[in-house]
């Protein structure tokens, strides 16, 4: 039989467990939310409309320092990037916090990461192409939009808000284990195992006028798709094992019909 001090006890245990599952929550919510807006940005920086700082504003410097400052905050996120989503810092970040808040975590840094780069890019205008038939023009603006499209629905396609870390920590608010994520192949997953690599990509090199500013971030970012598709396979194939080998060698990477 519980003593009055184990049942007190007990009561401060659930209280703090219950505030400690709100915590997360809102850590969650506040996270995509950020997400959410720096998505957003991400769309107007890159295509130069809407948002007060672009890919083509910014403050002038010599053009080889504008390399250098570029690719250091390219460098920078994709070491957050690639580095988080390992198995090795998920295992490493479970010793130290709850899983649950794992993925917000890395959402919300990745977030960061970003904002840091949009702020503080340095443009280089130089021209490289400058698209003057208007139809042509119109059709790499329509391309940019079917590329930022062609990322947002397929994160729908394999779980958007899993993705992003909400569907955690409301399963962790409601009092369930998380699961690891589900191998999924729906919709265009059948088609190319990377739909939302692909619509950055075309999101990126689709543009009437492309400076050299706007092609050194198409060309590192492309290049860095492909590490991050290395990176990301190896983990699948060890997670999913022979399911993931045989999506593999049956379904292209990014364009149809090469593989
Ligand atoms: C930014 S998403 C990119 C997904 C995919 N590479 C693409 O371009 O559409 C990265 C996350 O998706 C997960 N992922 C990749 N392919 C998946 C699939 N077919 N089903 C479920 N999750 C997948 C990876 O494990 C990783 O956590």
């Amino acid at each position: 039989m519980s003593t009055a001090i184990e049942r007190e006890q007990g009561s401060h245990t659930a209280f703090a467990n219950f505030i400690g599952r709100t915590l997360a929550l809102c850590y969650g919510g506040v996270s995509y939310l950020i997400f959410l807006g720096t998505f957003l940005y991400a769309i107007g920086f890159v295509s130069g409309l809407i948002v007060p700082k672009t890919i083509d504003t910014g403050a002038k410097t010599s053009a080889l320092t504008a390399v250098c400052i570029n690719l250091a905050l390219l460098t920078l996120f994709a070491v957050q990037h690639s580095g988080m989503a390992r198995q090795g810092f998920k295992r490493l970040f479970a010793r130290f916090a709850s899983p649950a808040i794992e993925r917000s975590t890395y959402v919300l840094l990745a977030s960061l990461a970003l904002a840091l780069l949009f702020w503080q890019w340095r443009p280089i205008p130089a021209i490289v192409w400058d698209i003057e038939t208007s139809l042509l023009a119109n059709l790499a603006i329509g391309g940019m939009g079917l590329g930022w499209l062609i990322v947002l629905y397929s994160s729908f396609l394999i779980s958007h808000f899993e993705l992003f870390g909400l569907t955690q920590v409301v399963g962790h608010f409601a009092g369930r284990v998380v699961a690891p994520m589900k191998f999924k192949t729906p919709g265009l997953y059948r088609l190319i195992r990377h739909p939302i690599y692909l619509g950055f990509i075309i999101a990126f090199w689709s543009t009437p006028t492309m400076t050299a500013g706007h092609l050194l971030f198409a060309a590192v970012t492309t290049a860095y798709i492909f590490v991050g598709i290395y990176l990301e396979e190896r983990d699948l194939v060890a997670l999913f094992g022979d399911e993931y080998r045989r999506y593999r060698a049956r379904v292209a990477m990014l364009i149809p019909g090469i593989r």
